[in-house]
């Protein structure tokens, strides 16, 4: 791979946007994907990835000759590549739509994920209803100040900082827009993270909560650690809780680490209307799951029971689970004579959603990747129920394995041929399928479709906005 700020530049014109944030153009017979342009657009594109055997090249727009309207000023500085290119520097990845009207943003994901469910589930999304993409509750006009939970690398100087896009470089940031106003009014961009490789910063919506992980550098061990540590928290005293993030592998959430506290509390309290208008606490520590979008947990919960329809007495399984957002209000909506078995596969979010659960009886906590956990729970209730479901309640012994609906919301990867098999065993009559990706999406509803279901209905959320990232939200019903 060859990327330099001395790559070759290229005129063309901008064609259809693809997924993953490029538009698809071509110069002398040869793909070029192209991030930061527009359809129609003539442009000049800076050539960052262009091996003579490669099937495509990709490029950066330098310079626009012929504007669309639907371009706007760029909602962040550092990210925008045109002035990136005047500067002489790469742009930062992370907000690669920041250039386009919000409105023009989400037409252009409503076909992408209209072309990935043809593509890879041959399912006409119109037929089945999708309306395009929606804003989220709420949204800022410029599509900013979204972002509850934010990661960022630092520089050896400890200066928070963030990559260009397919990129090592470190660029140190001055702003983030994207980050919500709480994690504005931190300004940790000002602050010194010295020691540490990365810092994670978590804070809810509407509260003065703030939660600061530090990840140490390799070597960074005992009192010099400590030190380090409580030089960070001293630049924060009463603003944020910070805790030590000591892990080898995998991600935070995987609850693979050791969470260790320096100042304050190594969780936070996430709270969600309901649509029943109550309100849920939700306690998620430091390093488990939590939605990004500050509208994102209130709006999810609504869409997920609008399209799962859980009745009184029904037993439903909640997958990859999370801190059990969705398995309080589907607990509630089953009630004590109904079951809710919630499935999580990492170790301390899973501990979140027990503790966020414990005063519904109805509801089983399972701690394990849905591909196998799902089918072991089911099987035990064919015999004598769950061992945490025959102590709780012992009228479920003797039940079969049987679902009356599945909500699920894997990570980026989709459920795959494994989740939809085992979620196509229990038989379940409807399911609510929730999705960062809309190609696994298109191609988890083709391998639904083959087992006997059908995508009903299907709506998507600009949960991301200035991102090409968007949630889609699908109801299959067994045929
Ligand atoms: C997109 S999150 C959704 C969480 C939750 N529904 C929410 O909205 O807060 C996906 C969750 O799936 C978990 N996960 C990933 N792979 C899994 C697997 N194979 N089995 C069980 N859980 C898994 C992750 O740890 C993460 O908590």
């Amino acid at each position: 791979m060859t990327s330099t700020l001395d790559a070759p530049v290229v005129e063309l014109t901008v064609g259809p946007v693809a997924h993953g944030g490029h538009f698809v153009a071509r110069h002398e017979g040869r793909v070029i994907f192209v991030r930061h342009g527009l359809p129609g657009e003539r442009v000049r594109v800076r050539v960052t990835e262009h091996d003579d055997g490669a099937r495509f090249w990709r490029g950066d727009v330098a310079e626009v000759l012929e504007a669309s309207a639907d371009r706007r000023e760029h909602v962040w500085d550092q990210a925008d590549a045109l002035a990136a290119a005047r500067a002489g520097v790469e742009p930062l990845g992370g907000a690669e739509f920041g250039h386009i009207d919000l409105a023009a943003q989400r037409q252009l994901k409503s076909d992408v994920v209209c072309e990935q469910l043809q593509r890879l589930g041959q399912i006409d999304a119109l037929e089945r209803g999708f309306a395009g993409v929606e804003a989220a509750p709420g949204e800022n006009s410029r599509g900013i100040e979204w972002r509850t939970r934010m990661a960022f690398a630092v520089t050896e100087q400890g200066k928070l900082a963030m990559h260009p896009h397919r990129s090592e470089a470190l660029v140190p940031l001055t702003n983030m827009p994207l980050a919500s106003a709480e994690i504005q009014r931190l300004q940790p961009w000002a602050a010194n993270f010295s020691g540490f490789e990365r810092v994670e910063i978590a804070a809810p919506a509407g509260s003065g909560e703030a939660l600061i992980l530090l990840v140490p550098r390799p070597g960074l061990r005992g009192p010099a650690e400590q030190a380090a540590a409580r030089a960070v928290a001293e630049q924060f005293s009463q603003q944020a809780s910070l805790g030590l993030l000591t892990q080898e592998t995998g991600a935070a959430a995987d609850g693979s680490g050791s969470l260790q506290r320096v100042a304050g509390r190594t969780w936070l309290t996430e709270r969600v209307s309901l649509p029943d208008g109550g309100v849920h606490a939700y306690r998620v520590t430091g390093e488990g799951f939590w939605q990004i979008h500050r509208a994102a947990p209130a709006a999810l919960t609504e869409a997920v029971l609008n399209y799962l329809d859980p009745q009184p007495g029904e037993r439903i399984a909640d997958l990859y689970a999370g801190a059990g957002l969705f398995t309080v209000p589907v607990a509630e909506a089953v009630g004590e004579r109904g079951l809710v078995l919630s499935i999580e596969g990492a170790p301390g979010t899973s501990r979140d959603a027990r503790r966020n659960v414990h005063s519904y009886p109805q509801a089983i906590i399972a701690q394990g990747r849905v591909e196998k956990t799902l089918r072991t729970e089911t099987t035990r209730w064919g015999h004598a129920g769950s061992a945490e479901g025959q102590q709780r309640r012992g009228r479920q012994a003797g039940q079969t394995g049987r679902l009356d609906a599945v909500v699920l919301d894997p990570p980026r990867a989709g459920a795959g041929r494994a989740g939809v098999d085992q979620i196509a065993r229990t038989q379940a009559r409807r399911i609510a399928y929730v999705s960062c990706d809309p190609a696994s999406f298109a191609r988890d509803a083709a391998d639904f479709e083959r087992r006997g279901y059908r995508l009903e209905a299907v709506r998507a959320l600009d949960l991301y906005p200035n991102t090409h990232h968007v949630e889609t939200i699908g109801r299959f019903v067994r045929v």
